[in-house]
């Protein structure tokens, strides 16, 4: 199995991507306390700032291959006939998550990632090497979901329940049509009709071929798992010893190599919300080593000719969505000054300009306040009217603060009725998502400083505001405090509730 990851073709098809600034593999003794203690790590950066910023990506995650058992006698001058001393192989290295606050985007995450599969164990009782883990970085904030694997249905008639049956697999074909006829047809998904499977009179198959490089490595590594899992190929044979007696029968299995082929067919589909940093989560297992020749010895058979094969690991297809964790989120009409503001509060140094649209990805800002706790907030892309139907930049960038616990409206106090503003950025949010205006909310009155229409305006507004608004000028740094002071209280009772 383990050669179908090497196959570069595949990967350049799959559109593998080599930065591996995220991408890193530890030695093969990482655990839990290695995460958490990374020192075992090459320090990856990430500069995905600037035109490389990604919130979204779907990618294929593939646990090591176990490594195989091996068969083996001890053999010496004086000991003809020695004891069974075969190597355990070694088990397929994890694929890991871990959540990084100095990550920002999902740009370096490869789009398929696969752990280093463990080496057969040898003579001697020499046991094989642990595979690597590979651990992904991926910043705060990222959702993962598994999904269901590119057009799974039309590739394959594979049935996970039957991974220890022992009949030969079927035709390829007449398995599309048996889950063409039930399965698909239930499961209610792109199904195919009988037809389209079938061969025409020129014996040629209708079937389409497959449509992404995807696709076709999920049908190759799901052919080789089938084959792996027939139970004769779980055994590893001594060569022309091969013997196929009760002894290669399922229940004289290892319980926890029954136990590891239980759980690569009933995987429970992951949901993850990586919303804290050092968060991290197995994606993908490797696959469990095989017991050499010794672990078959007894009274009754004192040299096992035979071993156990090593297990392929999870494959897993995952959907990641980075939705940005800010205690605040700046939300206003694009050159209101968003950018201009969290400059001026914050540690962030987004680009400014005279124009619209000059945030073009999401920005987080932190703020140390007096008493030493740290106030984050997210500047986004501007939004205009009918952003819903896909205006401006669109709506896709509010995800980014959709889970802030307040929203700050910025406005240009200087336009003539800045209240529209505000009437327009809320009609839009709750178009995004119903009731997301319900949060906590302040608005930023900016441009303060061009008094001449702004100050009249403010006085208006004040008479029937139904929010706070607070003047400010961003750009000469005016006011700004008693921004930061409202939100970190308004923060402090929210979490209160
Ligand atoms: N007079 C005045 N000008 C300001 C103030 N704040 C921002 N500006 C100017 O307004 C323009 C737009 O500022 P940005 O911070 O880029 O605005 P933005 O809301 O981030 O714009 P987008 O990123 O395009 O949505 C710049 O020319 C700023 O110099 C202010 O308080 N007073
Ligand atoms: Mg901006």
């Amino acid at each position: 199995m383990n050669t179908l990851f090497k196959n570069k073709k595949i990967f350049r098809e799959i559109g593998f991507v080599t930065y591996g600034r995220l991408y890193t593999q530890i030695n093969s003794h990482s655990n839990a306390a290695d995460i958490q203690n990374p020192e075992s790590e090459t320090k990856i950066t990430n500069s995905s700032r600037g035109g490389n910023f990604i919130d979204y990506r779907r990618i294929a995650v593939h646990g090591g291959s176990g490594g195989s058992g091996c068969v083996c006698f001890q053999r010496e001058r004086h000991l003809p006939r020695g004891p069974p001393n075969g190597g355990n192989g070694g088990a397929g290295g994890n694929v890991i998550f871990v959540a990084d606050i100095n990550e920002s985007s999902l740009y370096s995450i490869p789009t398929k990632v696969s752990a280093q599969s463990g080496t057969r164990g040898k003579g001697k009782d020499m046991n094989g090497i642990r595979g690597k883990d590979t651990i992904v970085r991926v910043p705060v904030g990222t959702i993962v979901r598994e999904i269901a694997p590119p057009n799974y249905e039309f590739l394959t008639g594979y049935d996970s329940n039957s991974f220890f049956s022992n009949k030969k697999s079927k035709d390829k074909r007449s398995n599309i049509k048996n889950r063409t006829k039930s399965e698909i047809s239930s499961e209610g998904k792109e199904s195919l009709t009988e037809n389209e499977n079938s061969d025409n009179y020129f014996g040629e198959s209708k079937k389409k071929p497959f449509e992404s490089a995807l696709e076709k490595l999920h049908y190759e590594i799901e052919s080789e798992r089938k084959e792996v899992l027939k139970i004769t190929s779980l055994y590893n044979f001594y060569p022309s010893k091969v013997i196929r007696d009760e002894s290669t029968d399922i229940q004289n299995l290892p319980e926890e190599y029954l136990s590891y082929l239980h759980e690569l067919s009933n995987q429970t589909p992951i949901q993850f919300d990586f919303d804290e940093d050092k968060q991290s989560l197995i994606v993908a297992r490797g696959g469990f080593g095989g017991y050499g020749n010794p672990h078959f010895a007894s009274s009754t058979n004192r040299s096992p000719y035979m071993a156990l094969n090593g297990l392929p690991g999870q494959m897993r297809f995952l959907e990641l969505e980075l939705k940005t964790i800010a205690d605040v989120g700046l939300v206003g009409l694009p050159n209101v000054g968003k950018s201009t503001f969290i400059s001026a509060v914050s540690n962030a140094s987004p680009r400014i300009a005279n124009y619209p649209f000059t945030t073009l990805n999401p920005y987080i800002g932190t703020i140390t306040l007096d008493n030493y706790k740290k106030l984050t907030i997210a500047d986004i892309p501007g939004i205009i009217k009918d952003a819903h139907l896909n205006k401006g930049l669109g709506l896709s960038f509010l995800r980014h603060i959709e889970r802030s616990n307040i929203l700050a409206y910025v406005v240009d106090l200087s336009l003539p009725d800045p209240w529209t503003q505000l009437y327009t950025l809320r009609s839009e949010l709750e178009f995004y998502k119903k009731d997301l205006t319900k949060k906590p909310s302040i608005v930023i009155a900016n441009k303060a400083d061009l008094s001449l229409t702004s100050k009249p305006n403010y006085q208006r507004w004040l008479e029937f505001s139904d929010i706070p608004i607070i003047p400010v000028s961003s750009k000469n740094v005016k006011n700004v405090s008693k921004v930061i002071h409202t939100l970190a209280n308004l923060l402090e009772a929210n979490k209160k509730n």
